[in-house]
């Protein structure tokens, strides 16, 4: 099996996103490209980097109204993408759309509440809930609108999957043990995520920030 690691190859320079790419193929499961690519390199650097024939999970975390996010949707379509992102906080209507729109073999996947918040950033929201109930909640929606699954911290994946057994889930804000957490919030550790029911975990600095990116891969897989 794959491993179920995701790089997050979050630069904006395509030549070091293949070189990590390539340094570190044998450890993960499929690479991310995100806004920081995506905004400097568009669908065309996508399509380059699928060259490397490594499952593309296309993080565009796209949120606006239902006709806009179907429209960007359908003009991704030709890259094919094996995961896309969408906001639920976008509602219902934007996600059934955004569903509709996107090729049959690409999962569609909704963030719940981004990693790098916590129920202070919640409160300051004037969101009553905090980020369990916020994320059982729009993993609720994203399962009513027919997505394939949900983006939410370790820390929610157990109870996410609980009401969606057969949901994919998606965790980022993953640090190992030592590692640095910078903006994230809510995290918690490849393996505990692993555990907790993640179907993938996405990592970015922990790998790209490393001396060498592919030892630091292999010793994350290596405690999974
Ligand atoms: O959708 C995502 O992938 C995502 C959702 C979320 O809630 N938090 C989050 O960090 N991410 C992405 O996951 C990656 C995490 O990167 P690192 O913090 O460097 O491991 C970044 O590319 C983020 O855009």
């Amino acid at each position: 099996m794959r491993s179920p690691v995701f790089i997050a190859l979050d630069t904006p320079d395509i030549e070091r996103a293949k070189t990590i790419a390539s340094a570190v193929r044998n450890h993960v499961g499929g690479i991310k490209l995100g806004l920081e690519f995506f905004a400097a390199n568009g669908p065309d650097g996508v399509k380059e980097m699928a060259a490397l024939e490594l499952p593309i999970f296309l993080d565009l975390k796209l949120h606006d109204i239902p006709n806009t996010v179907a429209k960007a949707v359908q003009a991704l379509r030709p890259i094919r993408p094996a995961i896309l992102t969408v906001h639920a906080g976008g509602g219902r209507a934007m996600m059934e759309d955004a569903k509709a729109a996107a090729p049959i073999d690409t999962k569609v996947v909704a963030v719940t509440l981004l990693t790098s918040l916590d129920g202070e950033d919640l409160h300051d929201m004037g969101v009553a809930s905090d980020p369990h109930d916020q994320v059982v909640r729009l993993t609720e929606l994203a399962k009513l609108s027919g997505l394939d699954g949900v983006v939410c911290s370790g820390r929610e994946v157990k109870a996410a999957k609980t009401i969606w057994p057969d949901g994919f889930f998606v965790v980022p804000g993953v640090r190992p043990a030592s590692g640095k957490t910078a903006d994230q919030k809510r995290t918690v550790t490849p393996a505990d995520a692993m555990h907790a029911g993640a179907s993938i975990i996405v990592i970015g600095r922990p790998i790209t920030g490393a001396d060498e990116p592919d030892i630091a891969a292999r010793a994350i897989e290596a405690t999974l």
